[in-house]
């Protein structure tokens, strides 16, 4: 059945063509997301929500959202996911993390100039007849001094446009390097420093704890008397009430804002401030832009949706569509392995190791590691997936290692995956073959070669003769077909195991029986 995605808010309908071209079933209703009981009510009918900012995807939202695998926001700022609950169920969150800077940058240098000038203002005044000319001082932008708070994407854009403004821009970003800063021409500052020296401030960063209120009271105190100051990025960034204070006794000498702590902002403490200039979330709000970020986002969602490509997802490592198709069976396989030993495994785990050998070490290891680390907690979990997993082990307090080597052994390429608990270290190898099968090649150190079925059993036993003969009837006995036979031993009469693939279930009791064998130390029927 063809994937469902819903898009829920108002995208470009480039969007809706991308879906359809690619195989994927597309709702449009571009109001669905402000109206969150109804967003509950049909969420759990789609594999895709493709959203802009104004549909809250609320952790109940995520609950509801039974069939979800992925989130793809049609821009940058993920503050309105709750990308936790989307993790711990599984759902990919995706982002666009280009297609709207340039537009964003041009918007903030805008309302920059905006505010320079009073141009709301002076338009409403010229427009109503009045004619204000001397009312309308401003000031020049050339050679005085930008500050940016955050300087990625939008914020680097911004310092181009400035530079070429012939202002002086000064950026304060701890994640910044002395290269980088050097290559866009600013000046890498402490905040303090900027606070002090700008003659604008311009915010650019994402709202997170560090960053929410950036702009408080105490900030606003160092700066310069008739600051200006710009926010095109998230309305927590700034504590409102201490701007409009700080506008009101003229401190600050402007302030353009595009975003708000509430939105939509229907009411703010801001309005009706001396030279204030608003706009309502407008940076992102260009045709380009907007044609950018609906087709990048269609593309992203239809590739994962599809192929199982994974890019620009904020909660898993990215696989591209080229290396999905080469890496599906190793992705397989490391499942396989992880579920094989999780499956086995009685006691608390308190550590995974992952040893990647030959053409497999040089793949995308994290994709495989969190492909392994789901098949290890499935046996554990009632739902984890790859995007899940990670996170998972993590709050289990399991440490998770990943070896890579070069080719050493027996095979071109393998993976082995061991378990370690307070008990002991369990192993277990597997490798692809050209056919593009997974295959176990290794258990607890012992080598053999088993594909491996939806029903297998796995038995430790004695290498002594007998024992195939009585295992044999008793699944006769119980109705059940041996599909596959697959030994190995440590040595002539050491330690032996049998990976068995049957067709169906085994009985409890045929297993009990199993066990009882003289020459068994151990039965289990593993399900994959
Ligand atoms: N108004 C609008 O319509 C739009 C707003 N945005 C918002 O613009 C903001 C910036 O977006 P991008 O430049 O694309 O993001 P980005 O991730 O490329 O850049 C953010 C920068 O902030 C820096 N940063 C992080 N924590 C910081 C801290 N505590 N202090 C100073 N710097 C810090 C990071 O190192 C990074 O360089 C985001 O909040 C985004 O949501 C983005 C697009 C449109
Ligand atoms: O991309 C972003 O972070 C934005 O804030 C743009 O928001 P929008 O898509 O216009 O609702």
């Amino acid at each position: 059945m063809a994937p469902r995605v819903l898009i829920s808010d108002s995208l470009s309908p480039a969007a809706i063509q991308i879906f359809k071209d690619r195989g994927v079933e597309v709702d449009f209703q571009p109001n669905l997301g402000k109206d969150k009981d109804k967003l509950l009510e049909v969420i759990g009918q789609y594999d895709g929500l493709a959203i802009r900012s104004a549909t809250k995807v609320t952790a109940k939202i995520i609950e509801a959202a039974t069939n979800l695998k992925v989130i793809g926001r049609a821009g940058i700022g993920v503050d309105n996911v709750e990308i936790p609950a989307a993790t711990a169920k599984g759902i990919i969150v995706m982002n666009t993390p280009f297609g709207n800077a340039i537009t964003t940058a041009e918007h903030a240098i805008a309302m920059m100039f905006s505010v320079a000038r009073q141009i709301p203002a002076a338009d409403a005044s010229t427009q109503a007849g009045k004619w204000e000319k001397s009312k309308f001082m401003g000031v020049e932008i050339t050679a005085k001094t930008l500050g940016l708070i955050g300087c990625g994407n939008i914020g680097s854009i911004v310092a181009d446009r400035a530079i070429g403004l012939k202002m002086k821009v000064l950026a304060y970003d701890p994640f910044l390097s002395g290269e980088r800063a050097q290559d866009l021409g600013v000046e890498k500052v402490e905040l303090d420093e900027l606070f002090r020296r700008a003659d604008f401030i311009t915010l650019h960063t994402p709202l997170t704890d560090k960053t929410r209120n950036i702009i408080s009271a105490e900030a606003i105190a160092k700066m310069k008397q008739g600051v200006y100051i710009i926010n095109c990025a998230r309305g927590g960034l700034v504590d409102e009430k201490a701007v409009r204070e700080g506008l009101d006794s003229g401190k600050i000498a402007g302030a353009a804002f595009d975003v708000f702590t509430e939105e939509p902002a229907k009411e703010n403490v801001l309005f009706g401030a001396p030279n204030l200039v608003c706009t309502p979330h407008l940076g992102a709000s260009t045709e380009e832009a907007q044609e950018n970020v609906a087709l990048q986002v269609a593309e992203q969602m239809s590739d994962y949706l599809i192929n199982g490509a994974v890019t620009n997802a904020l909660n898993m490592p990215s696989i591209s569509a080229d290396e999905a198709p080469r890496l599906t069976p190793f992705v397989r396989l490391a499942e396989q392995l992880g579920s094989f030993a999780g499956q086995l495994t009685e006691t608390g785990i308190k550590g995974i190791r992952l040893e990647y050998e030959g053409a497999v070490a040089e793949m995308n290891t994290k994709a495989l590691t969190a492909a392994a680390l789901t098949g290890v907690l499935t046996p554990l979990l009632q739902t984890v997936n790859m995007v899940s997993a990670p996170a998972m082990a993590r709050e289990r307090d399991i440490h998770v290692e990943e070896v890579r080597r070069e080719q050493m052994g027996a095979y071109e390429t393998y993976i082995r995956l061991t378990v370690i608990t307070e008990r002991q270290e369990r192993s277990v190898a597997g490798t692809v073959f050209a056919d593009g099968k997974p295959r176990i090649i290794q258990v607890k150190g012992i080598n053999m070669e088993a594909e491996l079925g939806p029903h297998m059993l796995y038995i430790t036993n004695e290498d002594k003769p007998g024992f195939i003969g009585k295992f044999g009837t008793l699944l006769g006995q119980a109705g059940v077909n041996i599909a596959t036979f697959n030994l190995g031993r440590t040595e002539a009469g050491g330690d032996a195991i049998a990976l068995i693939e049957v067709d169906g279930d085994v009985p409890a009791r045929t297993l009990e029986q199993i066990n009882a064998l003289p020459l068994v130390k151990q039965v289990k029927l593993l399900k994959f």
